[in-house]
């Protein structure tokens, strides 16, 4: 299939998993029948116009609390925002008696609130729900200091009547409402933005690893948050004609109650605008309906935390749900190939299966690392990593717990600096300020536990930090999701992975599939060197052949790979060269056909050094030797 029919098939997928809760708006919707036929005036445009008026506020706020929630966050300070917005606003248009004054103090408000939940959540790390908690509290004292507990009022003609304004009898608040909450909405589903905010509320350091500015894109929500309540705070306060410390209360407890009963999970990484546009309906459908009911304040506080309660309850169901279906649908692994048992005298790249080429001639030199250093605090983590990775070949770096693997590639990934030595790649001296600078030189590194996001599926997972784009009617920027699964498909074929269905969410997936799908998205476009830090970890066979399978055919497409592993058999199935650290040093470089199995082991645990089974043997011996960098073999 050509790319441009695949393109043309599906130009759009939505991102996360899907909301398993129509059957509570269904309920809902049933609560709103029943009000109708209970209420003779229920079901009139004067209601209807009053319960959207009424939700106005709502929907603007809901815009906010749907972002963070997708992304993982929460603000629970938006009532306290609305009351001291709200004194802010009032004190200066009454003062100023100037409209567009009055507005921007409002906005910059919120801008200034929600910039200060965003820094304290961000960069103090500390949980969102205490700090805005926190924030609440101080909001809404602010705003009785302000206001010195008093409402303001006395505000020109043309300011309120921003608030009471009406176009074709519908009021002005309803039509902002549905303007943003449509504009967020589409962001959220058709932007590589709003893309990004599920694969953060999915795996927040895997979306990072990516390349996505988590904390800047966490900022910029709590800010756009404050923005959207000096929205709802400037328009109810014009309408109000009045500017009061009491607005706002329980207003956090209406919005969420929404946003959660409208099928966006608590966890994060999932939620659907439409739904988010029920659940708001909802509320203000039970508001009216228990006014209509003759029913005091009091029974509304209770029916609206009971549903909330009820909400955050079927969200825990679909979670379980999820889970069990998750567990349900991942692909068992299929039993061993027939005729190749392990052991058996069969070398280790026929146990798995894999084609060796015989006299495998690697080309240049992409990655040398020469003297590279690294303590923490008193630990010597690394004291020497020095070797160099060939393009076409697969270089295993072994050694034992704590003797520096990861340090190493954490270094060459620009994860950490290193404390002294040197990094070249393609034989000009490079220094990574983090992993974007390596990724941008051509480093891709598959981390074990990091490298996707559960909860999106296979195209958007390959394309996250780097997705295509195109103009909607010539001048929308949004995802082009024909492309991403153009471009997937393509990647995929290219290493020989098969699957089927491209929208399918990774969690869904085995972990072989899992692994294969991270690979391929590190299988970019100009990647010179691929890490893989211990890919067939917790794997069975299947999914282990099938993972080296791709790390050699990433290598034999022209790709550096290094491949951290602890299991020796891998190592013998894969390997063109074998760097055996210990200790912080690199105590062992040559290819692997001039190691063997127990030779490797030896050398791994200290047991032997380069003179062989005769030489100064036993770990105190090795590590002296080594101390003293004498044990360096260098088989090339
Ligand atoms: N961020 C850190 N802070 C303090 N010590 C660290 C840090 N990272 C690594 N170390 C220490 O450095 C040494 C080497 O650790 P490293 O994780 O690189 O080893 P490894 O070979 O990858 O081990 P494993 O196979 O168990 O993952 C260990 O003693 C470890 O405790």
């Amino acid at each position: 299939m050509s790319i441009a029919s695949v393109a043309a098939n599906r130009r759009y997928l939505v991102p996360g998993e899907p909301s398993r809760r129509t059957g509570l708006a269904l309920l809902c919707a049933v609560l709103v029948a029943y009000f109708g036929i209970s209420f003779d005036n229920f079901f009139t445009v004067s209601n209807g116009l009053t319960i959207l008026m009424n939700i106005s506020a709502i929907a603007i706020a809901a815009i906010g609390a749907m972002f963070l929630l997708v992304s993982g966050n929460v603000d629970l300070s938006i009532g306290g925002q609305y009351a001291l917005i709200s004194v802010i606003t009032a004190q200066f248009a009454k003062d100023s008696g100037n409209v567009v004054l009055a507005v921007a103090v409002g906005l910059l408000a919120g801008l200034v609130l929600g910039l200060t939940n965003g820094i304290l959540v961000r960069y103090m790390k500390i949980s969102p729900l205490i700090v805005t908690l926190g924030t609440m509290a101080v909001f809404k004292g602010l705003a009785y200091l302000v206001s010195e507990g008093r409402s303001v009022f006395g505000f020109s003609e043309a300011f309120i009547f921003l608030g009471r304004a009406r176009i074709n009898e519908v009021p002005l608040p309803v039509i902002v409402a549905a303007v943003l909450f449509v504009l967020g909405g589409f962001w959220l589903l058709r932007t590589p933005g709003g893309l990004r905010l599920f694969a953060i509320g999915g795996n927040a350091q895997a979306a990072r690893l990516t390349g996505v500015n988590v904390d800047w894109v966490i900022v910029r929500l709590y800010v756009l948050n404050g923005l959207l309540m000096g929205v709802v705070a400037v328009l109810t306060t014009a309408r109000l004609g009045s500017g009061t410390p009491q607005i706002g209360t329980s207003f956090e407890l209406d919005v969420l109650t929404a946003v959660i009963l409208g099928g966006v999970g608590f966890a994060g990484g999932s939620g659907h605008p439409a739904g988010v546009f029920v659940g708001v309906a909802t509320i203000g459908v039970l508001s009216s309906g228990l006014i209509f009911a003759g029913l005091e304040d009091w029974w509304q506080q209770i029916s609206k935390g009971l549903v909330l309660l009820l909400a955050l309850g079927a969200d825990q169901i679909a979670e379980h749900r999820r889970a069990r279906s998750v567990r349900r649908e991942a692909p068992a692994e299929p039993d061993p190939t027939p005729g190749a048992p392990p052991g058996a005298g069969a070398s280790a790249a026929q146990e798995y299966g894999l084609d060796r080429e015989t006299g495998h001639q690697p080309g240049p030199v992409v990655l040398r690392v020469e003297g590279l250093a690294r303590r923490f605090g008193p630990v010597f983590a690394l004291r020497d990593g020095t070797f160099s990775v060939r393009a076409g070949e697969v270089v295993c770096l072994v050694g034992d717990n704590g003797a520096g693997k990861s340090t190493l590639i954490k270094l060459i990934s620009g994860v950490h600096r290193p404390d002294a030595g040197r990094i070249e790649l393609g034989g000009a001296p490079v220094d990574f300020g983090g992993p974007i600078d390596a990724r941008r030189a051509g480093i891709e590194t598959v981390h074990q536990d990091l490298a996707v996001c559960p909860n999106l599926g296979v195209a958007h997972n390959l394309v996250l930090g780097d997705e295509p784009r195109r103009r909607l009617f010539g001048f929308i920027p949004v995802r082009d999701d024909g492309a991403a699964l153009a471009r997937t498909r393509e990647r995929l074929a290219s290493l020989g992975i098969t699957l089927t269905d491209l929208n399918r969410s990774v969690g869904r997936l085995s972990g072989g599939q899992r692994q294969s799908v991270a690979i391929a998205r590190a299988m970019k476009e100009g990647v010179k060197l691929i890490i893989l830090d211990e890919p067939t970890a917790a794997l069975g066979v299947t999914q282990t052949r099938n993972v080296l399978r791709i790390a050699r055919q990433a290598a034999d497409n022209g790709a550096g790979v290094i491949l951290i592993s602890h299991d020796i058999r891998t190592v013998f199935a894969v390997a063109d060269r074998v760097v055996v650290l210990r200790l912080g040093r690199v105590v062992y470089d040559d290819t692997i056909e001039r190691v063997t199995h127990t030779r490797l082991l030896h050398l791994m645990a200290g047991l032997e050094t380069v003179d062989g089974p005769d030489g100064p043997a036993g770990d105190e011996a090795t590590l002296d030797a080594a101390e003293s960098g004498t044990t360096v073999l260098k088989g090339h």
